[in-house]
């Protein structure tokens, strides 16, 4: 995607050294565009942590540019085994993060010591050029639903969407997954305007979906988490969409916190709920989300304190709860597919049943 009319993906091999992996610092958005150089699997390992890089598609594409990066300095069996396992146990709830490492180790595992260095950065370039492609497609599947929205009501009339956390462009290689059709339908001069969940703890709306909208020109409304089934209730949302970190073979979805009380509010109120996802996030091996896909936990002080930009100007933190006061912080929560609609991939729509997954995917069979 273009910000300030230069265009950027979210992961790239600096072109100055071919080797060192540059990522935009997501904890300093919306109000710094720092672009980190990564050049040792430590560094990336701590970046997926912290989630200077966070979004489930993004963090497979940089884990797998860390083993890129680990090969450099020891491109044996042992050392490809451990840096894989190291990098892949960075974070738990994301499928993307385990099919990327699993991806690179079965390419690079047949490979001589010599040959696994630029293999690995072939193959990451792969996956990174695969996601921004599928994502793309999404993108075009998911303006589709649009399309019909605006068809059913006057052309002019607004459209409006509401999103939890963010599942944009920079939660991806590019285009995002939930935000990809909104850009396209934008773009196309539809009238979109879209809700935007704050998304405590992290504030993943508030200041990643806000950012790319406004860098987008695409009109939205920051709101807190709390205020989207009162919205829904008084016919102001026309349909959700999200993203997901982990879609089960029974199309159960695991996405941010927060994303199943928006579904329960949706289906009382009769708004279609739809997740955006490439099939890099479905895991084929689970069948029941909510007792199968293990749920990160969090730092609490995550909850016991919030950052942000003061009068002065300075990205401060500041503490919100009492001394003493404990928190607890699930990081993301599972909706049961009977409460989402249908899932938008890179083969198109389906239902969010295991049938409708597999009409897209016939060969998971
Ligand atoms: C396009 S995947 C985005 C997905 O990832 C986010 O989680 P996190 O910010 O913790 O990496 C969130 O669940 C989004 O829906």
């Amino acid at each position: 995607m273009k910000i300030n009319g230069t265009p950027y993906r979210s992961v790239w091999v600096n072109e100055k050294d071919g080797w060192s992996v540059h990522i935009f610092d997501q904890t300093r958005l919306p109000f710094a565009l720092d672009v980190l150089q990564l050049t040792t699997p430590e560094q990336v390992a701590h970046a997926i942590k912290t989630m200077q890089v966070r979004g489930a598609p993004l963090i497979g594409a940089v884990a797998a540019y860390g083993l890129a990066l680990a090969l450099r300095t020891d491109s044996s069996d042992n050392a490809l085994e451990q840096q894989a396992a190291m990098l892949a146990a960075t974070r738990p709830t994301a499928i993307n993060l385990r099919w990327a490492i699993e991806r690179m180790l079965t390419h690079l595992r047949p490979l001589t010591p010599a040959e696994r260095v630029a293999a690995a950065y072939a193959e990451a370039g792969r996956i990174c050029d695969e996601d921004a492609a599928q994502n793309e497609a999404i993108g075009q599947h998911g303006l589709e639903l649009l399309r019909t929205l605006a068809a059913q009501r006057g052309k002019n009339d607004k459209i409006n969407i509401l999103t939890h956390c963010n599942a944009g462009w920079i939660a991806t290689v590019d285009w995002g997954t939930a935000l990809a059709p909104i850009y396209m339908a934008h773009d196309e001069g539809l009238n979109v305007h879209v809700w935007v969940d704050e998304t405590r703890p992290r504030n993943q709306g508030a200041a990643l979906t806000a950012w790319e909208l406004g860098s987008h020109g695409v009109p939205h409304t920051v709101i807190a988490d709390n205020a989207g089934g009162h919205l829904m209730q008084h016919g102001l949302v026309d349909i959700v969409i999200v993203g997901t970190d982990r879609v089960t073979r029974n199309a159960d979805v695991a996405n941010k916190i927060g994303t199943y009380l928006k579904a329960l509010a949706a289906r009382d109120n009769g708004v279609p709920f739809w997740v955006a996802l490439p099939s890099t996030t479905i895991d084929w091996q689970v069948a029941d989300g909510v007792r199968e896909i293990p749920i990160e936990e969090r730092s609490g002080t995550e909850i016991t304190h919030i950052s942000g930009r003061d009068d002065n100007g300075q990205i401060s933190r500041v503490q919100i709860t009492p001394d003493g006061s404990t928190a607890a912080n699930p990081a993301f929560d599972v909706t049961p597919a009977r409460l989402v609609t249908g899932l938008i991939t890179e083969k198109g729509c389906c239902a969010a049943t295991p049938e409708g997954l597999l009409s897209l995917f016939p060969e998971q069979g």
